[in-house]
């Protein structure tokens, strides 16, 4: 049918999860498209991990619809789709920084023209090709998460808190790099607790509610 929109690359319908049968969030609905950012905010506790670990298919949903590209969302469309950066590296401490991309790759394929030795100095790390994960520093690790989510050949990125760790250069890397990952055609969410600036794209919010709440601080003595 000429001129039909594409479908969303994401799009979640009354999507709800629940622990113990007490409601962590939902239900929800929302799309993202291509070329699209979804900041996901809320308070400690609101909910955002476990949102994008249901999206990720980390964690069963309890009600709703989840699509990728007009498509339910199986397991192998998901692993097609969707680069996941969790809180923790998820690194392999005992190899060197460049044998953990060369991993990646040999697990999940490379975007076209993208090369582990070129992915590590686009972040920062060229002179660490051969230094051990296990002797990287806590931000240096994040930068080589974000390495590896750069050469993925997956559309759809869940960041959970990409900006943890990360220097001010940091924070303007990830923001660069989700800007040339919606300029060639993918899209991104992101969670943030607000405090961070957004990357500077096209951009939809989704609030969740619901968390932590702080008690008056007791009076000294
Ligand atoms: N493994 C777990 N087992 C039981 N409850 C959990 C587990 N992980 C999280 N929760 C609970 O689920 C709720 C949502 O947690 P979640 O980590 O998704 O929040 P968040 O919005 O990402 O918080 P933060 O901003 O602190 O990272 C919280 O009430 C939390 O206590």
């Amino acid at each position: 049918m000429p001129g039909a929109a594409p479908p969303p690359l994401l799009a979640v319908r009354g999507l709800s999860f629940a622990r113990n049968e007490i409601p962590v969030f939902g239900p929800l609905d929302f799309s993202v498209d291509a070329g699209e950012a979804l900041l996901v905010q809320g308070d400690n506790g609101a909910g955002k991990t476990t949102l994008l670990r249901v999206l990720a298919g980390l964690l069963p949903a309890d009600a709703g619809e989840i699509a990728i590209e007009g498509q339910p969302a199986g397991a192998s469309l998901r692993a097609r789709a969707i680069a996941y950066l969790g809180h923790l590296p998820a690194l392999k401490a005992d190899l060197t920084a460049l044998e953990n991309l060369h991993f990646s790759c040999g697990l999940f394929g490379r975007r076209r023209g993208q090369l582990p030795g070129n992915a590590l100095g686009m972040v920062g790390l060229a002179g660490y090709e051969d230094t051990l994960v296990r002797q990287l520093s806590a931000g240096q690790k994040r930068r080589l998460s974000l390495a590896r989510l750069w050469l993925m050949p997956t559309p759809l990125w869940l960041l959970d808190e990409p900006y943890a760790n990360l220097d001010l250069d940091g924070i303007t890397l990830v923001n660069r790099m989700v800007q040339a990952h919606l300029r060639g055609g993918g899209a991104a969410l992101l969670t943030t607790h607000g405090a961070y600036a957004a990357p500077p794209v096209r951009t939809r919010m989704l609030t969740l509610g619901g968390g932590a709440q702080t008690a008056a601080l007791p009076e000294p003595g």
